[in-house]
């Protein structure tokens, strides 16, 4: 069977009209990676960052490729590269969503996996149990949850359809921060077992903390640092994260 196609990012430079955002990040990301963090102050790129490895930010300079080819220029591959890479943004279920069950919008990633030739060996009550959705909302039509519960389908459904990468975007801020730490290391274990890269940008360091061993850090346009997200504030080895580590939790000040 041929290797899942990896998305890299070379040297890329990219923003928006008036401003340059991204100026020469370089990463890759392959298929059954482990979880990768996105760090950085507000303003720093990170969502921009996702968009453009989604295609929907061209780049200015560089390159983003999955399986060899410009991301956005997929051609008659976007619905393969759709299914392969995949980005849950904070948002929310569109209203013609909300009118269908709970266990409906889940199977509808089960059935994307299927089209795209993929097995996921999960019910819709395992994946249900990793969002930790009790069973019995199952029946219930999106209209009728919260937002945060709304915030679980989506994740469910995304990890469903069993991308190869999942890029997710402050995807749990609905939550409080107990059920958000142990939701992010059901999601870290099953995408592991999946085989999906999850790509995870995130303002809330302890979550990025508990669904990854490694991120990277954003700052000026360029990834400044890699490495544990705590452990790297706590260095004190890169002046460009002082801000970032000064505002983090006290578990960065007490390693030493
Ligand atoms: N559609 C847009 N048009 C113009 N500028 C934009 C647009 N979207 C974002 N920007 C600017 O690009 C820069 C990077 O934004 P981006 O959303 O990538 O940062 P971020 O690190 O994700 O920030 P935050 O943590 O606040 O969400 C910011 O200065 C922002 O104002």
């Amino acid at each position: 069977m041929p290797s899942a196609p990896a998305l890299v990012v070379t040297d890329l430079f990219a923003g928006y009209e008036r401003s340059f955002v991204l100026q020469g990040v370089s990463l890759t990301v392959t298929p059954g990676d482990a979880p990768l963090g996105v760090v950085g102050e507000s303003g720093a790129g990170k969502t921009t960052l996702l968009r453009a490895m989604q295609g929907v930010v061209k780049p200015d300079r560089g390159s983003v490729t999955w399986n060899g080819r410009a991301v956005h220029r997929v051609g008659r591959d976007k619905k393969l590269f759709a299914s392969s890479v995949r980005r849950v943004l904070q948002g929310d279920l569109t209203e013609p969503e909300r009118a269908r069950t709970v266990t409906k919008l889940v199977e509808e990633g089960l059935k994307d996996a299927r089209k795209a030739g993929r097995t996921v060996n999960r019910s819709v009550e395992e994946l249900l149990d990793v969002v930790a959705l009790p069973r019995h909302v199952a029946q219930r039509q999106g209209y009728t949850l919260s937002g945060g519960e709304r915030q679980r389908v989506i994740l469910a459904r995304a990890i469903a359809g069993r991308p190869d990468i999942l890029l997710l975007d402050e995807p749990l801020t609905a939550l409080d921060p107990a059920m958000r730490g142990d939701i992010a290391a059901n999601i870290a274990e099953i995408t592991q077992d999946l085989g999906t890269a999850v790509v995870l940008v995130s303002h809330d360091l302890e979550l990025v903390s508990r669904m990854t061993d490694e991120a990277i850090f954003l700052a000026g346009g360029k990834i400044v640092a890699r490495g544990p997200v705590f452990a790297t504030l706590a260095s004190g080895e890169h002046p460009e994260l002082r801000e970032l580590a000064a505002a983090a939790p006290l578990a960065v000040q007490r390693i030493p």
